[in-house]
């Protein structure tokens, strides 16, 4: 059964008693909405937990008594302690962090109080959540139902925590990530040794044997501060959790327009919220280090029950049965991948040597069984919420290397999508929300500060400009080190010209970054600076090079391309009419553009501006780019243009004008008359970024709905359930496609579509690796053609799915709809990739 928080309370005890005076006068200072003097204090005592001792206090005002308030209370220990330990600091630091700046369940702090002369020690107060505890992880008394619920709600949690980054919320310094299983073994072992021996409890072989045995399988990972890091409770197991108060009876109904329309009778729907958790507890162990001690810890019922009650076998729910309902160990654990993403007395203290005894002969014993989770995925756990498919998924996008095949990953890639793909959980994905407030507020054409530190993370974490061909990087490299010394270039190869990634390597990379708008930039791999890069590396001057490109590679500068002009129509470049003219040392430029991305970005510094310099000559030697400051004298941004209400703030889609723009000669790319050629070039590999990207957009997309479908109820059911039965009757009532393509078919229909053109789009960059821009452009107009194409269709579905919330900017779907609708045009129309798909087809059958 569950106990109420209330019913863990018990009178005061004597070695606790406090100055109840001093107690109020502090609380009523600190305390928001204390009540206001005179009021009646009443202190009790949890009776549960072991640690730091914790009061609840209950306020109330005399002046109106039915105004109670109730708090709690948090202090070390009376008595000499050592100083690391009962660190109440910690404590309301990490809670004030999680409730300011995150969803995972905290009680809200108040205040902490260092002056050990209110109470006799440090204390903190903190927000009463009255809940449900379930003190035994067997869950006597409650349903099969409830119990099933229950587990899957505290592997929730638990991944709750382990998705926070510590960095956004202040807590980067809260602990060491690195070494936490080697320190943690260390420690007990210390421990251990300390307490037993001589006048002691005996000492157990077997303890300093399995303390050898963790010394030496330490997972390697451990010793990096990277991967599987970051906030550890220490303590999570299910009594530590409080589940919201109200037990599982309610049931309601619903009706919604559509069910009206279809003349469908409504279902009883939903049965609330009532096994969340509201508050993670007990945080006296809380650090930064190795989240799968957590997770281990978490599991423990399941290997072994060190419930005080002497007994033949100690085995948990694994060795002594699973109670009905509470998911097995692999469920568990699946549900949590899924998601992610004092000892003040008591007495289990007395137990402490036995306990000690029955988990060494369980540690061992589970050291010997070969592996935790099955070969294959638990049986019946669609029901359960969780999908299957998206650990699939997540395996995945861990990218196992295979042996052979034409699109296998090299190791080198590997490591680094993998790499990315941990990037992207850690830091853009959590952060998007704030992006997205921050473009959506009056300051949107400033820069978040987070996405600077982020861009030098990435730096740090080799996950830069990898974006730069081999090629590209080995011209740059001549053209700005040759003769220079060798320290400063082995710098450059190390930072800023990438990874020496082929197009088809980065390819996989750069369908990761897609998965976010924001990601690219954090790279430094977003449009236009790519292809604006990439022009100046095949075709800058060494001069050029020094002056614009070594800015855009540090990422200190952002860039526009700017070719596009609202008078004519500019999917064919021969009609643009901006003028450039020579006038001595200078060119002077004249026109109207439009549509240039990045120019209303604060740390747009550089256009490239495409133009004609010689109206007479033949139609495709008119055309030439010339670099252009845009605080030149002249350029003026009149507007930011909006795609479908979007206006990608601090990016932005600017109109400008160019009058009498005088840039120096030595501005000209490559030479005049050559603009066309250099188009050519620039649409190559970076606009097929935009066709990885799309297909990142899409797995997002993908995801996101099959996540929606496994969550989401309609009339009773699973979304994802419905498959088969809402087919035929949206077949019988002859109602539109989307009911049939939303349930059992859309997920494969998309997935096929989805691989497909991230085949093709693999094609068009290896064939642009082998045998260049020209030879490839068939297959990358193709590829140009189906990514966004497919991506739309695969957002649309998502959407759909998502009902009303997935139109809303409550989720990245409608923007990253917009955003692949866009490059149907943007990236040239479709018509003209269909064209060159034609006279590419008609050239090679000729
Ligand atoms: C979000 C966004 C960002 C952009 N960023 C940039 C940028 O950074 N820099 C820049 O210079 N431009 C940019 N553009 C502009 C984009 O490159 C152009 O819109 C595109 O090249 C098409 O030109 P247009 O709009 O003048 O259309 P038009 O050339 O007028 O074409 C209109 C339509 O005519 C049809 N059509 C065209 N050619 C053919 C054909 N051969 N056969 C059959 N039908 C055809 C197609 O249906 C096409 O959509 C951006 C556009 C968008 C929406």
């Amino acid at each position: 059964m569950a106990m109420l928080t209330s019913n863990l309370l018990n009178p005061e005890n004597s070695a606790h008693r406090f100055d109840d005076a001093a107690l109020l006068r502090y609380a009523a200072a600190n305390v928001e909405g204390f009540p206001p003097p005179p009021v009646d204090l009443t202190v009790s005592r949890f009776g549960h937990g072991q640690s730091n001792p914790t009061f609840c206090l209950e306020a109330v005002s005399r002046v109106f008594p039915g105004a109670v308030k109730r708090y709690v209370l948090r202090k070390k220990p009376p008595g000499v302690i050592l100083e690391s330990a009962h660190a109440v600091e910690r404590e309301f630091q990490v809670l004030k962090a999680l409730h300011v700046h995150t969803d995972v369940p905290v009680p809200k702090v108040f205040c902490l109080c260092t002056d050990t002369s209110i109470i006799g020690t440090s204390f903190y107060i903190m927000e009463y959540l009255e809940g449900r505890i379930f003190l035994d992880n067997k869950l006597p008394g409650i349903t099969p139902e409830r119990r099933k619920a229950i587990y899957q709600a505290t592997a929730r949690a638990l991944a709750s925590l382990h998705k926070v980054n510590v960095d956004f919320i202040g807590l980067q310094k809260f602990g060491r990530r690195e070494n936490y299983c080697k320190r943690q073994v260390q420690r007990w072992e210390k421990q251990y040794l300390a307490s037993t021996g001589e006048g002691k409890p005996d000492q157990n072989p077997r303890m300093l044997d399995l303390a050898g045995w963790l010394k030496q399988h330490i997972p390697h990972e451990d010793s990096s501060a990277a991967s599987g890091t970051g906030l550890v409770h220490g303590d999570f197991r299910i009594d530590n959790l409080v589940f919201h108060p109200v037990e599982v009876s309610s049931c309601w109904f619903s009706m919604s327009e559509g069910m009206m329309e279809s003349g469908i009778v409504p279902h009883r729907i939903g049965k609330g919220l009532q096994d969340r958790v509201i508050g993670i507890l007990d945080w006296e162990l809380s650090t930064l280090g190795n989240q799968m001690c957590d997770v281990a810890y978490s599991s423990l019922p399941y290997i072994v029950d060190v419930t005080l009650v002497d007994r033949e076998s100690y085995g948990g729910f694994e060795v002594n049965g699973t109670p009905e309902g509470i998911p097995s160990l692999a469920e568990y654990l699946a549900v949590y991948c899924s998601a992610s993403g004092n000892a003040s007395g008591g007495e289990r203290a007395r137990y402490a040597g036995k306990v000690a005894n029955i988990l060494i002969d369980y540690a061992w014993a589970f050291i010997n069984k070969k592996s935790v989770l099955p070969s294959q995925p638990p049986q019946g756990i669609l029901d359960s919420e969780v999908s299957w498919k998206k650990l699939d998924k997540k395996k995945e996008d861990s990218y196992p290397a295979k042996e052979q095949g034409k699109f296998v990953p090299s190791k080198k890639v590997l490591e680094l999508c993998n790499k990315l793909l941990m990037f992207m959980e850690n830091h853009i994905y959590p952060m998007e929300n704030e992006f997205y407030k921050l473009a959506q507020s009056t300051a949107r054409w400033t820069i978040h500060p987070e996405e600077e530190k982020l861009k030098e993370l990435a730096k740090r974490e080799g996950l830069w400009n990898l974006w730069i061909p081999l090629d590209s990087a080995a011209r740059a490299r001549k053209l700005l080190f040759d003769g220079e010394d060798h320290a400063s270039a082995g710098h450059w190869n190390d930072h800023l010209l990438g990874a020496g990634l082929s197009n088809l390597e980065y390819g996989y990379l750069c369908e990761i970054m897609g998965r976010s708008v924001w990601a690219p930039q954090i790279f430094n791999c977003g449009a236009p600076d790519t292809g604006n890069m990439e022009v100046l590396l095949r075709y800058g001057t060494k001069e050029q090079l020094k002056e614009w490109l070594i800015p855009l590679l540090e990422g200190k500068i952002r860039s526009g391309f700017a070719m596009t002009e609202p008078q004519v129509a500019s999917s064919d470049a021969t009609n643009i009419e901006c003028s450039i003219t020579r006038q001595g040392d200078f060119y002077v430029i004249n026109g109207k553009k439009w549509w240039t991305s990045g120019a209303m970005d604060p740390r747009c510094k550089i256009l490239i501006v495409m133009g004609k310099t010689d109206f007479t000559a033949a139609k495709h030697k008119q055309q030439s780019m010339i670099l252009v400051d845009i605080s030149t004298p002249g350029v003026q941004i009149k507007r930011p243009l909006l795609v479908f209400g979007f206006d990608d703030a601090p990016h932005g889609h600017a109109e400008i004008t160019f009058e009498n723009v005088r840039v120096p000669v030595k501005n000209i790319l490559l030479g005049e008359g050559r603009g066309f050629e250099i188009a050519q070039g620039r649409l190559g590999p970076g606009r097929l970024h935009h066709c990885m990207r799309l297909i990142g957009a899409a797995e997002r997309g993908m995801q996101m709905m099959v996540e929606r479908a496994l969550r989401r109820k309609v009339f009773g059911k699973l979304i994802a359930q419905q498959g088969s039965f809402l087919s035929s009757i949206a077949k019988s009532l002859g109602r539109s496609e989307w009911m049939l393509e939303t349930n059992a078919t859309y997920k494969p229909r998309c997935r096929v579509e989805l691989e497909q053109a991230k085949l093709l789009v693999l094609e068009a960059a290896d064939q642009l690796d082998r045998f260049g821009n020209k030879k490839a452009r068939g297959t990358i107009a193709m590829a140009k053609v189906a990514a966004p194409n497919m991506a739309l269709k695969v957002l649309d579905m998502a959407m759909q799915v998502h009902g009303a919330a997935g139109l809303s900017s409550d989720t990245v779907l409608s923007h990253l709809w917009a955003t692949a609708r866009t490059l149907r045009i943007a990236d040239g129309p479709d018509e003209v990739h269909l064209g060159t798909i034609a006279i590419d087809t008609v050239t090679v059958r000729k």
